[in-house]
């Protein structure tokens, strides 16, 4: 039996709930990842020899790492039972099992990056020009149009409706826009290609048009949980409600309406409301908080409850941890942001190394924190910044994913001219792309032989190259053994490295980037236990996640507020506690009880309640030049300035 001795009353309930669909409200700190875990653990041992599977949705491929590593730990060689994962990769895996009902081949390629997907929309534009019947206003672009066809996928609007509803909505140049929409959902499907937002899309599509899908899954499926629910958009809420109706009696969801803080990506506190009205949920909330001390606990409850749109009867946080001291929270004023700035820097500096290994800087914007970024390396502080990365930056990286992409999608000319260009970087040699591309039309080649053909006769190959292109990439060709030749390219890389005389910069990230690699296959690995990961499925996984390397354990995080949420921080330093910065401008503009001034608020409270320690929180008189009031924040907690 697993143990839950160390968990507490609430806790204990919501792991052991068996009266039908739960809503879980978790506090931060509140062990939320601790009651999914368990729970999922306590189904699994209860149901041991049982075929049916769990399914787990979380926001971030790193809160899904995590928990399968807490269940791996507590119910061990049980983890092939469960599928936890994000909605993304979801919606990617029913597409692979699936899309052929919508025209999609299960190795679809997903457009993880703007430019690729700017590159297809361009297309849609020239071809739409072409034909005479569309006329498009002159001013259509693709990369000002991208954001547009962008919001209609992410609201699902299907391409025979959206003319109507783009005029009904005034929208200027509604009939072209519905065009250019309905013309790159075509597109999309004809290139067997999808992007982040037509994931969702197209599989809210799938189960809408297959009603018998949405019941198989739930005959796989018997359990579904939701992590982070306050995060989701109108469209994931659809495609959960497919998949749990009619029969939800199973579903678990933990959520926070005080931590909606992703109200601009089309989350809201009314999505809660809706899981109450539409499914009918049971409520439990777990307002003990492990994490902050008593006195940061009353400051976030004080801020908080000025939110007027608040879920009905929410608790105050209780602090679990006891006892004061009196330099738990401090409030600095400074003259300027730099001085700020500088004196963050000096005091992470003078703490011992392993004090600093728990602070962190966060601020609401990017400039604030790169400001403190670059005081904190002037002070001889290494720093980290979590900014997402959609593709690897050193060259053999590069060389590597267009190689395994080419030999997935055997006409992609993007990831041709890629190939062509990281190999350029590392051997000094050019593959024009005319020549590839004319002799795979006149052969019938698909574009990477046609590349590798053309290689192997350029006289000025090094032997190594020769091998790694003409033997080593074989049972990738043969097999797809991808591992196999990812190794041998990372090697053949090394000794370039080494031996000759490249450019530099071309292995600039070259290390991380290898770690980062190997632990996506550990984490696929762990995700698909027992399963064989086609090379389709791995690419649908790489392109999903962030290629950002993993925290040096010596550098100092600078988050922004987003970026730091699920985590927890000894000592937190907020920065840029002034009007515009925290509460934004955009909010402060809309007023005192507007939903953004709500949202502001909550991105708040989220930072403060990273802090495991000691809070300290400062302001300046100047911002970047302009004289700043301290937030109103401030004062809400009972600060006195
Ligand atoms: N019953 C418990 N006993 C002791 N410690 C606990 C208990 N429950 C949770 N904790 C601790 O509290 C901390 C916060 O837990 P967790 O990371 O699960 O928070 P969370 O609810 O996901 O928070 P957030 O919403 O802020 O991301 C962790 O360090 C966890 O180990």
């Amino acid at each position: 039996m697993i143990d839950l001795s160390s968990l507490n009353e609430n806790q204990r309930e919501a792991v052991l709930w068996d009266k039908g669909p739960l809503l879980v409200l978790a506090g931060p700190g509140s062990g939320k990842t601790r009651v999914l875990t368990s729970r999922i653990a306590r189904i699994l041992e209860q149901s041991a020899g049982q075929h049916f599977r769990i399914l787990a949705l979380t926001f971030t491929n790193k809160a899904a790492a995590e928990m399968r590593g807490r269940v791996e730990e507590l119910v061990p060689g049980e983890l092939g039972r469960v599928r936890l994962t994000t909605f993304h990769s979801y919606a990617a895996e029913l597409l692979q099992q699936h899309g052929n009902h919508l025209s999609f081949r299960p190795d679809f390629q997903i457009l993880s990056n703007d430019i690729d997907r700017e590159a297809l929309l361009d297309d849609v534009l020239e071809q739409l020009r072409k034909n005479l019947t569309y006329s498009l206003p002159g001013h259509f672009k693709a990369a000002q149009l991208l954001p547009a066809v962008t919001r209609l996928l992410e609201h699902c609007i299907p391409p025979d409706q959206a003319e109507v509803l783009l005029q009904q909505a005034n929208v200027e140049n509604a009939i072209p826009l519905a065009r250019v929409y309905t013309a790159y959902r075509e597109a999309l499907r004809r290139t067997n290609s999808l992007d982040f937002p037509s994931l969702i899309a197209e599989s809210l599509d799938l189960l809408s048009k297959l009603p018998f899908l949405a019941k198989h899954i739930r005959k796989i499926f018997k359990h579904i949980f939701v992590d982070e629910f306050q995060d989701t958009n109108h469209s994931q809420y659809r495609i959960l409600s497919l998949i749990a109706q009619p029969d939800p009696s199973t579903l678990f969801v933990v959520a926070d309406d005080d931590q909606i803080i992703y109200q601009w990506n089309g989350a809201s506190p009314k999505r809660i409301q809706a899981l109450r009205d539409d499914f009918g949920v049971s409520e439990l909330q777990l307002p003990e908080n492990y994490r902050c001390p008593p006195l940061v606990i009353e400051l976030a409850n004080a801020l908080i409850e000025k939110n007027l749109n608040r879920a009905a009867g929410k608790k105050p946080l209780k602090a679990v941890k006891q006892g004061e001291s009196d330099d738990v929270v401090r409030v600095l004023r400074f003259d300027s942001v730099d001085e700020e700035a500088i004196w963050v820097a000096r005091d992470i500096s003078k703490k011992s190394l392993e004090e600093r290994a728990s602070c962190a800087v966060l601020a609401r914007t990017k400039k604030l924190l790169d400001l403190a970024g670059r005081k904190l390396e002037e002070a001889g502080v290494p720093v980290y910044f979590a900014a997402r990365k959609d593709e690897f930056k050193s060259a053999p990286l590069r060389m590597l994913h267009a190689i395994l992409r080419l030999v997935n999608s055997k006409e992609d000319k993007q990831s041709l001219a890629r190939l062509s260009k990281a190999f350029y970087e590392l051997e000094g040699i050019n593959i024009q792309m005319a020549p590839i591309l004319s002799r795979a039309s006149a052969d019938g080649e698909d574009l990477l032989r046609s590349w590798l053909d053309e290689v192997k006769q350029r006289d000025t190959l090094e032997e190594r190259t020769r091998r790694l292109l003409e033997t080593d990439i074989r049972p990738l060709l043969n097999s797809l053994n991808y591992r196999g030749f990812a190794d041998s390219l990372f090697g053949w890389a090394e000794v370039c490295q080494a031996s000759s005389q490249p450019d530099e910069s071309a292995f600039n990230e070259f290390e991380e980037e290898q770690e980062v690699w190997k632990i996506l296959l550990a984490d696929i690995t762990k995700k698909f236990e027992g399963e064989d990961v086609s090379l389709h499925q791995m690419l649908h996984e790489l392109d999903l996640t962030s290629k950002t390397p993993p925290k040096p354990p010596e550098a100092i995080p600078c988050f922004t507020i987003h970026a730091s949420k699920g985590m927890e921080f000894g000592h937190v330093y907020l920065i840029g506690l002034v009007e515009d910065q925290l509460p934004s401008w955009a909010a402060v503009k809309k007023g005192d009880n507007s939903l953004e001034m709500q949202e502001e608020r909550r991105n708040c409270f989220v930072a403060i309640t990273r802090t495991q320690e000691t809070l300290t929180m400062t302001f300046s008189a100047q911002v970047f030049g302009w004289n700043k009031q301290p937030s109103r924040f401030l004062r809400e907690m009972g600060i006195e300035l």
